[in-house]
């Protein structure tokens, strides 16, 4: 199942800059394991803004929030997520649906 999920990210001003250097160097590390993995597909910088879409690739929406849930950076972002379907006029996709 695929989800488009849109992630802003609000660090509070109180964070210490090396605390959030240290939750950002997790957050990466966390999400290329799932890059890699496949489950992570695409991961984008929204232009001007401290946010990201992405597109996740996973089995139910218990797996993505128990994903989404174990990111480093969870507690400080919100997260918004819209599932996915097959659009019957599509004759070409960069990602492919299961
Ligand atoms: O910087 C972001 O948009 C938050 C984030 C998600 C994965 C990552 O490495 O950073």
């Amino acid at each position: 199942m695929l989800y488009l999920v849109r992630m802003d990210v609000k660090l509070p001003a109180t964070l210490a800059p090396a605390e959030a250097d240290a939750i950002k160097a997790r957050e990466k590390a966390y999400s290329q394991g799932l890059q890699r993995e496949g489950r992570w597909r695409h991961l984008w910088r929204v232009v001007g803004e401290y946010a990201n879409y992405s597109v996740f690739d996973v089995e139910s929406n218990d797996e993505l929030h128990t994903l989404l849930s174990q990111l480093p950076l969870f507690p400080y972002m919100q997260i918004q997520v819209t599932p996915l379907a097959q659009h019957p006029s599509a004759i070409a996709s960069a990602i492919t649906a299961n």
